[in-house]
């Protein structure tokens, strides 16, 4: 089953486009990474993928049918970077940012004991159950991707999108992040993750999307390792992996 098709997507901000003629699909059960420079285009063509911007000229449709007849949230789990950065001040425990992941299934009726359930699973999944009263706000990061990832499970997402989040999430943290990813995935979960670290990218990702406002590669990862791709897509700046901050 296909996720997620887009063909010869086009979007500008102003006059420059950020993302020019992509067409790439994404099946059940990948591990998408999307790749590229500061500055490529890879949000922008997540959101696209989302249906949380529209394309100015080109089509996009998730699960068969066209992006902008999905609810907002259905069936897709995004943890965006703002998310994980900490940014925001409400005062809301785990929990809650977790059980908001149900309100889609819980209509405007209360929380049934499965809604309950489904909390307590996708806190146990993620392995941070012992911090279910903590604030949010109060979380390393790590911890704080994980309770977005089981906001994503409690909703019973089948597509997780994940923009680059380990940024600021210490070595050993992030390797049993990408962990979890994989088992996730391993669980028929379909995975895209904007990830600046290359490496990572090619150990994890089963495919592989490389992007600088057009689209250089789509494949497997074996096949993108042993191209031209990558530094046709960064260009003679030699600059193949970058760090934020
Ligand atoms: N809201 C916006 N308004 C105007 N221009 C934008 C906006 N968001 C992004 N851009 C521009 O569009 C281009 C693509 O940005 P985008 O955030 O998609 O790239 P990215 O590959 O995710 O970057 P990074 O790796 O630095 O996070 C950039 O040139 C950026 O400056």
């Amino acid at each position: 089953m296909t996720v997620v098709d887009l063909e010869n997507v086009t979007f500008a901000y102003g006059e420059q486009p950020a993302v020019r003629d992509v067409s790439l699909t994404v099946a059940e059960g990948d591990f998408l990474g999307l790749i590229g420079p500061n500055g490529s285009g890879k949000t922008t063509l997540l959101q696209l993928m989302l249906g949380l911007r529209s394309p100015d000229s080109g089509s996009i449709e998730l699960f068969g049918e066209p992006v902008s007849s999905f609810e907002d949230g259905e069936r897709i789990g995004y943890v965006s970077q703002q998310a994980t950065s900490g940014g925001g001040s409400m005062p809301v425990t785990v929990r809650e940012v977790v059980t908001m992941g149900r309100f889609a299934h819980a209509g405007h009726g209360r929380l049934t004991n499965t809604d309950h359930a489904a909390v307590d699973d996708a806190l146990e999944t993620v392995g941070i159950t012992d911090l279910a009263d903590r604030q949010i706000n109060a979380l390393s990061g790590g911890q704080r991707q994980r309770a977005y990832i089981a906001r994503a499970l409690a909703s019973e997402a089948d597509l997780l999108a994940l923009d680059e989040p380990t940024v600021g999430v210490d070595a050993e943290s992030r390797d049993a992040f990408y962990q979890l990813l994989e088992s996730l995935n391993a669980d028929g979960i379909t995975i895209i993750l904007i990830e600046h670290d290359i490496g990572v990218v090619t150990d994890r990702a089963s495919r592989i999307a490389c992007i600088n406002t057009d689209l250089y590669h789509h494949g497997d990862t074996e096949s993108f390792v042993e191209s031209d791709a990558l530094t046709e897509a960064y260009g003679a700046s030699g600059q193949v992996v970058h760090h934020h901050h």
